[in-house]
């Protein structure tokens, strides 16, 4: 079914009801694949409205981030396949080009849309084509540094571009910074939306333009300078982003303009599921929940690795007032929840901003803080440069919280944390630490914040959770001895170096064939003399770890010695469960083993092979 054409025949009262059956089938499959709700919820009428008035198939529309595109996803030829979203094999919960020609632009990360669109633009326009290029970006994207550099082109590059910002003041969490203000002023300023409506009552049909005028006079009177005309282009709204009257007349006046424009849309994130309406941020990036209670349905008596994290720090900064924190909003997924409300004064959310964070982090640093940026190791990836630049040239005495590091599951390839080994190795005066379980990352960063430390450092951890009682592990907490590796089981003939999280599965390996397992916490530094002891004692000597091989640590231990590694090959690694996705790289204890196996038959080590038979 063409279900362009369909919604394009409907009036507004099927519209609202195809609007209900669609939300009906989002809840329903997000609570049992997990997602992310809350965006998606938001902007149905949005989508809707759109698609009657710009044609996906036809036109170009470019999705920021791409976590809310699932109606997009429905209406352009993916309704049956929806059950499979987020799955292994599944539709990708985001905008992917690989999955369907219509998905204009990849993403994942926040920020792309403006300038993937003026570059689309160009190019048809060099190629004499016509079509329209639309964005839709978010608040929260929209203040992202990439964002910012692509405004800040429009004009210069003669585009025409649409942009529709989807304005309902979250980020993650509550949006942040000066444009956010902006933004926010719009939207809540009561008197401006009822002015507007009583002068859209006050005035005939052909005086619309006049109206606009005045509407637009009274929006810049009401908040000050508007941010969008300052940079060129013509600002309309903002407009109600669930009456889709409005959100059609809007889309249709824009259309055939000769100029850039900007449309704000108010929408309410989360619309249409109490749950998620009174609790975006928790809707945000959904797990499986339970429809009729919004209740997550998760494991009892387990403690995430970023719980763990957050909750040590708060501890920590009780007693050392030289501990800041900062996250580029990702307050609530790095568990930085408890430190913000605790020590308001020493947590900084600079918002989409990784760039900006690290070296913000720089500058404590210099002054004699003890700065810790909690960031995905995906989104770290924006700041390679400023680690480099102002960081480890510096020897600045930052902590790099990693958090998500290895494959995170259903996000997928935009996501996985599977790069920060390979990015971060290669640079002078910085150590980094992959702890192996809960425990070992409350001690590590236990040990480096009592430490004098002489440049940054990194410790990364998973998305991942374990059986824990995080009082229980509080009374456990000790110093360690972080740039020493630990023999953690001695065996015979065979070795594994094991660094991070995947050391537990590789120790069950090792003590089910009697192999020597040495826990590498430290990848850098390496401990030379513990190398030195694995290579005199044992005939093959694998290393493990879960991220790329191509610049990874065992990579970097060929330059001692003659190491078989299991790492992840060269390719981006799909979407699925964490579980099924450690299988498919054969990095679950099975996997493991197997790949030894092959090894040990390939170097005619009978005997070994036998053992793991
Ligand atoms: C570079 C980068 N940093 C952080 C994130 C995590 N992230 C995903 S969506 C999001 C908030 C986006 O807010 P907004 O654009 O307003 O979209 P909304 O969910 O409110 O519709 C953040 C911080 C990301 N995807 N990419
Ligand atoms: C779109 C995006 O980047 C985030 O919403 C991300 O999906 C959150 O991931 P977690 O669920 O691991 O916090
Ligand atoms: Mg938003």
């Amino acid at each position: 079914m063409d279900y362009i054409e369909y919604i394009r025949k409907l009036d507004y009262q099927e519209l609202e009801r195809f609007a209900s059956e669609i939300r009906r089938y989002i809840i329903n499959v997000v609570s049992k694949n997990g997602g992310h709700l809350a965006p998606n919820l938001g902007v149905v009428e949005l989508t809707l409205s759109l698609y009657r008035v710009f044609n996906p198939y036809e036109d170009y529309i470019i999705w920021d981030t791409g976590h809310q595109t699932y109606v997009h996803k429905l209406l352009t030829g993916r309704w049956d396949l929806f059950p499979t979203i987020r799955k292994f094999d599944g539709l990708s919960g985001y905008t992917n080009i690989f999955e369907s020609e219509y998905d204009r632009f990849g993403a994942g990360h926040v920020g792309t849309a403006i300038a993937a669109a003026l570059g689309i633009e160009k190019a048809l326009e060099l190629k004499g084509k016509k079509a329209n290029v639309v964005v839709v970006i978010g608040d929260g994207a929209l203040t992202s540094g990439e964002s910012l550099e692509a405004l800040n082109q429009i004009k210069t590059l003669n585009s025409k571009l649409k942009i529709i910002v989807n304005n309902n003041s979250m980020s993650i969490s509550k949006n942040v910074g000066a444009l956010s203000h902006f933004l926010e002023k719009l939207r809540t300023s009561k008197f401006y939306l009822d002015t507007k409506k009583t002068m859209k009552r006050a005035f005939s049909k052909g005086f619309e333009e006049e109206l606009k005028k005045i509407r637009d006079a009274l929006k810049v009177t009401l908040t000050g300078e508007d941010f969008f005309e300052g940079l060129g282009l013509k600002h309309f709204g903002p407009i109600d982003g669930h009456n889709f009257k409005e959100l059609e007349d809007e889309f249709r006046r824009i259309k055939d303009y000769d100029y850039p424009t900007v449309v704000t849309v108010n929408t309410v994130k989360g619309k249409g599921f109490k749950n998620s309406e009174s609790n975006p941020e928790k809707f945000h990036s959904a797990s499986k929940f339970d429809i009729s209670s919004g209740t997550f349905l998760k494991e009892k008596g387990i403690i995430s690795y970023s719980e763990a994290f957050g909750r040590t720090l708060s501890k920590l900064a009780e007693k050392d007032d030289k501990i800041i924190v900062i996250t580029a909003a990702m307050k609530s997924g790095t568990g930085l929840k408890e430190f913000s409300e605790k020590f308001p004064k020493r947590f900084f959310d600079l918002g989409i901003t990784e760039q900006m964070c690290v070296t913000f982090a720089g500058g404590l640093a210099t002054i004699g803080m003890k700065p810790v940026f909690a960031v995905y190791s995906t989104f770290l990836q924006r700041a390679f440069d400023q680690i480099i630049h102002d960081i480890a040239l510096q020897r600045l005495p930052i902590i790099f919280a990693i958090d998500r590091a290895g494959v995170v599951g259903e996000d997928g390839p935009t996501h996985h944390g599977v790069f920060d080994i390979a990015y971060l190795r290669m640079i002078p005066n910085i150590k980094i630490y992959a702890p192996k379980d809960v425990q070992d990352l409350m001690n590590t960063l236990y040990t480096l914040l009592n430490t004098k430390l002489g440049g940054p450092v990194a410790i990364r951890y998973p998305r991942d959770y374990e059986f824990g009682d995080f009082e229980e592990l509080c009374d456990k907490i000790n110093m360690v001895d972080v740039d020493k590796w630990k023999l953690l089981n001695e065996g015979k003939d065979v070795a594994i170096i094991s660094t991070g999280f995947p050391t537990k599965a590789a120790l069950k390996v090792a003590r089910k064939n009697n192999f020597t397992l040495v826990f590498a916490r430290s990848i850098k530094p390496i401990d030379v003399e513990m190398l030195k002891w694995v290579f005199e004692n044992h005939n093959v000597v694998f290393s493990v770890e879960e991220g790329v091989k191509i610049g990874g640590f065992g990579e970097g231990l060929l330059s001692y010695g003659n190491v078989e590694v299991i790492a992840i090959d060269d390719e981006f690694v799909p979407h699925g469960s964490r579980k099924e996705l450690l299988k498919y790289l054969n990095l679950d204890v099975e996997g493991i083993e197997r790949r030894m196996r092959k090894v040990l038959e390939r170097r005619n080590i009978y005997e070994n092979a036998n053992r793991i038979r």
